[in-house]
């Protein structure tokens, strides 16, 4: 089943729009996983990692529509890490959710094509088994052209940042240029690059990273990219909340996935959840968050 399409019918099955963000960080790591780890062993932190985030996966599984590993915190442990996001990517995939894995890659078309022959294709069909891969649109089409050429192959997605949901990422993306952002520009070849590829969902391969944070621009880009998925960024943490990413789905409740990190992942830190769980229920804390997630976004309509 085409991308597109896996991600409705996972939207649907959880009856969820929200994407759990799995960006480990060791100072953050609930004690119980974190205690006894050597400062300078990456391989032990590698394999609290994997831990951590296989737990957390369990605890998503059938409630949420995917996951989104942050290749970065895998990355920061060196090889041991890496070696960490493939074992947390392949027990996602067979938990039956999502991948998109948040590696915002990209280059000239040549060496484009080896980062999507790397990361595209769940399971077996490529190295790192994901659905999908970040990217950034900065090199121009033919360098977005290979990850389309192998999401068709393999039944693959890509998300392109779009807006992104930092304060300072208006520098360069609302810059005007023949009378329209660069972001808007960036959605037209989103758009363009999707048209021929709709798949029964109604939505094609090639997605889109619009932050929760920028409410208005938010809904102008769904109109503005009728099929594409948007991944919504920034919720929780960075201060989105239910009522700014309420415009980015479309009126069947699909259309967009609301990723949380730092507010699901340690919740067992906010205040809120802190005194009622703690490290020693970490996992509690989790779930709670989701549900908490589940039910700010349940607008009705799925
Ligand atoms: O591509 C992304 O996911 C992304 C794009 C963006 O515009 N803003 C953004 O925060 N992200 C990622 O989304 C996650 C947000 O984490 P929290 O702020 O902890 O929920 C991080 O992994 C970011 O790298």
């Amino acid at each position: 089943m085409k991308f597109a399409d896996r991600l409705a019918q996972a939207v649907r099955q959880s009856g969820s729009v929200t994407c759990v963000g799995l960006d480990p960080r060791r100072d953050q790591l609930p004690a119980g996983i974190r205690d006894g780890i050597r400062q300078d062993s990456p391989d032990q932190w590698a394999a609290a990692y994997t831990q951590f985030c296989t737990e957390i996966i369990d605890v998503a599984a059938g409630r949420v529509a995917c996951v989104k590993p942050q290749a970065a915190f895998f990355e920061q442990l060196g090889p041991a890490g890496t070696i960490a996001l493939g074992e947390v990517i392949a027990y996602a995939n067979r938990r039956g959710l999502i991948v998109i894995t948040d590696g915002k890659r990209n280059d000239i078309g040549s060496t484009a094509t080896a980062y999507a022959d790397a990361y595209l294709g769940a399971g077996n069909a490529s190295a790192w088994g994901s659905d999908s891969l970040t990217v950034s649109p900065y090199l121009g089409e033919d360098s977005l052209q290979p990850f389309v050429d192998v999401c068709d192959q393999r039944d693959a997605g890509i998300f392109v940042l779009v807006k992104t949901s930092n304060p300072g990422g208006g520098l360069l993306q609302d810059r005007q240029t023949d009378g329209q952002t660069v972001y808007q520009r960036v959605a037209e070849l989103i758009a363009q690059m999707n048209a021929e590829r709709r798949g029964d969902s109604g939505y094609g391969p090639v997605g889109a990273v619009v932050g929760a944070t920028y409410p208005e621009q938010l809904a102008q880009m769904r109109a503005a990219m009728p099929t594409s998925w948007i991944l919504v960024p920034g919720f929780g943490a960075q201060g989105g909340a239910a009522d700014d990413v309420k415009h980015a789905f479309d009126d069947a409740g699909l259309g967009a996935v609301v990723n949380s990190s730092r507010h699901i992942i340690f919740a067992h830190r906010r205040p809120e959840f802190a005194d009622k769980f703690g490290d020693a229920k970490w996992q509690d804390a989790v779930s709670a968050a989701i549900d908490e997630m589940n039910q700010a976004l349940s607008f009705g309509s799925l």
